[in-house]
This record gives structure tokens, sequence and C-alpha cells, in this order.
């Protein structure tokens, strides 16, 4: 978009009708009255060839979109920079067809509207518009041109305009097309963003060896721990000694959520088995004589829930293990209107972050939207934080750590308002208002290690995030610390594609070392 404090080095397209002859305007096909023609002081300009009602769809424009580099670097040195505005993600856009051609007036006649889903505009007749009557757009108030045709008018001018005035009118890929069945499930490859696997998927596992199985502990007595054998620590006993071991095996500590998966007794008609432990720490058996326990022995046990019928034939095999075919994690479904939920979350701090990338901070933003269940609208439970460790000069101002703090002062402040206000839904205590427990997030840049932590510490449901930091990053880059072994919570990772649904990393570039 042409600079006006900048010199141009081309001629404008009116330049073409002062210096040299106009070539003939060519013929179009515009079904709905409109003709090329060239026009003094403007160059060409779109006209109405016959007389055309209001609110007639004039043209749909499809645009050609430019990365910001690539235009900066060639574009705005080439007449392009007549044509070109802002497209709402940063790029530079090029209307084809007719929507180059309207020319600007403070007093217009054609009303526009973005669709950022057809990558295309869309020019509206904005009154009913007489025959030979030129058809003109408002391009906004920072004109890099003398309007032949100004009015002088008096309005009150926004803060930015100019041709990029265009992303400030609605983007109609924001409202539903009637035909749009928002109830409608996605397909994962659909999908603008992938997601991470927390857990192998177990389904294929059909052999014994293929069996991921549990580490065994040393047991005082037993045969030392074999470091190559992966195994759980079982105890034979009579059938009779069920019940008092049963009891012991209450007090004993060995009854931990780790065993979850696995069944504790293995029954045989005269002799069960009951398995202790699979971990390396374990308590000594009971020391009380009327049990007469024969020493534990190891074997090897499943690791995981079989979730299949035939792996749960295969790890009975093992030991007998729980069937959960609906693993906890597998991924939700997603409807198109969950899909539009997520996509303004990521706009939203996609848009933040060029704002504030712009005022000298990290382009970095997390954002805790309203969950998607609470339905659309303004929601008072949405948050934003930008990171600030530059103007704060504090290096722990991350801007994960700041929305779950925003979070948490918002929710102990509604815990302090007195009575009788109506009883507060988050009233917390004891540090559970930083729990973002169902809550998603929504960044622009992976999480480092620290923030990682912090949001496994929240039990945030899961987290969406645009731009990956191999090097620093906690969810997949360096490490994926909900992946690791022994956390207490898994939260689900998802990865927006660069450009899908109009989002992109334009502006969001910041070295490969910083912790985000
Ligand atoms: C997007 S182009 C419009 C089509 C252009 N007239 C052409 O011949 O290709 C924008 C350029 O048209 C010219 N223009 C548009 N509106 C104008 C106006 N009201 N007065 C003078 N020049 C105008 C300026 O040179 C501007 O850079």
């Amino acid at each position: 978009m042409p600079d006006p404090l900048l010199a141009h080095s081309h001629d404008g397209p009116a330049a073409s009708s002062t210096g040299r002859t106009p070539p003939s305007a060519p013929e179009h096909l515009n079904s709905t009255g409109c003709r090329i023609q060239y026009t003094d002081g403007k160059g060409r300009g779109v006209f109405a060839s016959r007389a055309i009602p209001a609110h007639t769809l004039l043209e749909i424009s499809p645009v050609l979109l430019f990365s910001a580099s690539e235009y900066d670097a060639h574009g705005k040195y080439t007449v392009l920079d007549h044509y070109t505005f802002k497209w709402r993600d940063g790029r530079m856009a090029l209307a084809l067809g007719l929507g180059s051609l309207f020319n600007h007036s403070d007093t217009p006649n054609v009303s526009y509207s973005v669709d950022s889903r057809t990558e295309s505009i869309r020019y509206t007749a904005a009154r009913a518009i007489e025959p030979d009557e030129e058809l003109c757009i408002f391009y906004g108030f920072n004109l890099w041109f003398s309007p032949v045709d100004a009015h002088n008018l008096e309005v009150a001018k926004p803060s930015e305009d100019e041709w990029g005035g265009l992303t400030a009118l609605a983007d109609i890929s924001e409202m539903d097309p009637p035909t749009e069945n928002l109830e409608e499930i996605i397909s994962e490859d659909k999908l603008p963003f992938t997601r991470e696997k927390l857990t192998p998927d177990e389904d294929d596992e059909d052999t014994v060896e293929s069996i991921r199985t549990c580490v065994g502990g040393r047991y005082p007595g037993s045969a030392p721990y074999n470091h190559n054998a992966e195994v759980g620590r079982l105890q034979t006993f009579p059938n009779a000694l069920s019940n008092p071991l049963a009891r012991w095996l209450k007090q004993s500590g060995f009854d931990t959520p780790t065993l979850s998966h696995l069944k504790r007794i293995r029954k045989s008609p005269t002799h069960s088995t009951l398995l202790l432990t699979t971990t390396l720490t374990a308590p000594p058996l009971p020391s009380d004589p009327d049990l007469q326990l024969a020493p534990p022995y190891q074997i090897s046990v499943p690791r995981t829930p079989a979730l299949s019928m035939p792996s749960l034939k295969v790890k009975n095999t093992l030991w007998p293990t729980v069937f959960a075919p609906r693993r906890k994690g597998e991924p939700e479904e997603w409807s198109r209107a969950r899909l539009r939920w997520a996509t303004r979350a990521m706009h939203r701090v996609v848009d933040e972050a060029r704002r504030v990338g712009a005022a000298g901070e990290l382009p970095i933003v997390s954002h805790v939207p309203a969950p998607f269940e609470d339905g659309e609208g303004d929601h008072p439970h949405s948050y934003i934080a930008h990171d600030i460790r530059v103007s704060a000069s504090h290096p722990l101002r991350h801007s994960v750590l700041n929305v779950i703090r925003q979070l948490a002062d918002t929710r102990q402040r509604a815990s302090l308002v007195p009575s009788p206000a109506p009883p507060q839904p988050e009233a917390l205590r004891n540090g559970q208002s930083y729990l973002l427990t169902s809550l998603t997030l929504f960044t622009t840049h992976e999480p480092c290690l620290m923030c990682s932590m912090a949001l496994l510490h929240s039990r945030v449901k899961e987290i969406f995030y645009l731009v990956p930091m191999p090097r620093t990053g906690g969810c997949g880059g360096a490490a994926c610390v909900p992946k690791l072994e022994g956390v207490n919570h898994r939260y689900g990772i998802a990865r927006w594609w660069d450009g899908a649904e109009g989002i992109s990393t334009e502006g969001l570039q910041i070295a490969d070392d910083i912790d985000a």
C-alpha cells in the first residue's frame, strides 16, 4: 500500500492518462452492468452501463496474497503498490478482476466486504446507481494521491486506515453461510492443526513382544532386580488367605493408582497370585506368620490397558489387564462450530501479538477463551495476556504465566466480593484459582519448558500454538512435558498450521533460543 510519506519511483495508474494516450478500455463481461472506462485524472475506473438497484452484488474478486516480506522486498517498489492493501493476517492483497479498478470517492456508492475463507472481496451497490455513473469505493483517509473529486468532508478520522481500511470491514467468512452445517464433524485431515499424540496408539499390539511392559522393583529377599527385565512383582498365595492378604494390601502402600490398568489378583483353583508392585521401591511383605507366604517373583506385565479385544487377549496372557476401548485423552471430535471458536481465538492471539510486537514487546500472546461449550458471545470469563519481560524487565513475565495469573487474580477478586452479593461460582481457595481444568489455552508460540510445566500444574485441558520452538519448546520442541513418564496430568497439544484459516506467523518471528 503506498505510503504517502515515501517518494514513489514509479508512476501511478492515473499518470498514464496524462502523460500518454490511454489505450482503449477493455470490454468487461461482468453481468451486473459494470464496464471499464478511462476518466480524467484517475486512469481507468468502473462505470455503470445501466441503472443498478441498491444492494446489487456487482463483483466478486479473488485476491492474490503476497507475504509481508515478499512484498517489502519487491512489491512496494512497483506499480503494484497502487493496488495492494493489507489483508487481515498481515499479508498484502491484490484484488483481481474488476476489484482493483474501482477508484476512490469520499462519497462512495459501492461497499465491499472481505471474505478470508474464499480469499475474495465482494462489491455491492450501496445505493441505487444511475446509468453511466462511476462506481467508487472508499479507500480510507490517508490517500497517497490527490483525489480529483474530493468533497473535503469533515469526518471523524480513525487511527489507522488507507486502502488497509478494507481490513476493518466485516469479514463475511465470520458470518455463517446459510448452508453451513455447524454441527458437521470435520475429519482429522481437514483440521487446520495437528494434534500431538501423547501416548502411542496401542490398538495394533497383537504380539506379546510388541507389548510395552512395566518395570519391576527390587524386593528384599527376592532375586536381584534385573534391569533388562520389565516385570511386575508377584506373590502366590493359597486362596484361603485371600481375605487377610486383601486387608494387608490395603495398608501396605502397594495399592497405587499406577496399577489401575491391571487386575490385582490372578485366580486359579487352589492358589491365586497377587500383583504386589511394579515400582523399584516396595515395603516388606507382611510378617504375619499365619500368612506363610512363599518368596515373591517377577514377570512382565502390560504397562497400559487394552484398547481392543485382540490386544486384551494378548495382554491377558501376561497378566489380567483392564479393557479400556476409549482411551482417556483420545482426540475429541471437532464440529464446524468448535473450529470457528478456535479460529477466532487464534486470530485474537495473533492480532494481539502483532500489536504488542509493534509496541516493542516480544510478540508472544496467550489467550484462554470461554469454553466452546459456553456458547458464543462476549463472555466475562475470557483472558488474554502478552509477554512483558521487555517492558517489565522481568525474565519470568511470559505470556502463559501472565494469563494464568490474570485468570487467578480475577477469580480471587470475585471470591472476595462481600455478601450479600450473589455467590461467585469461581470463588476458590488453596491455589485452586490457578486451575485451568477443562479450559483451552491458545498461544502464538510453543510454550517453553517452564510454561509447559506451569500448564501441567494448572491442569489445562489442551493448548494450541502456531509457532514451533524446536530449541526451547516444552510441548514437542526441546521436550514434551505432558508426555514425560510420571507426570500426574496430561494435556492435549495441537499445532496450528501456518497460513491455515488465514492465520499466519507473519510478524511473530523471535530468536530461536528465546523461551516463549
Ligand atoms: C486501485 S487503483 C484504481 C484503478 C486505477 N485508476 C487504474 O487505472 O488502474 C488506485 C489508483 O487510482 C488512482 N485513483 C483512484 N481514485 C482516484 C481519485 N479519486 N482521484 C485521483 N486518482 C485516483 C490513483 O492513482 C490510485 O493510486
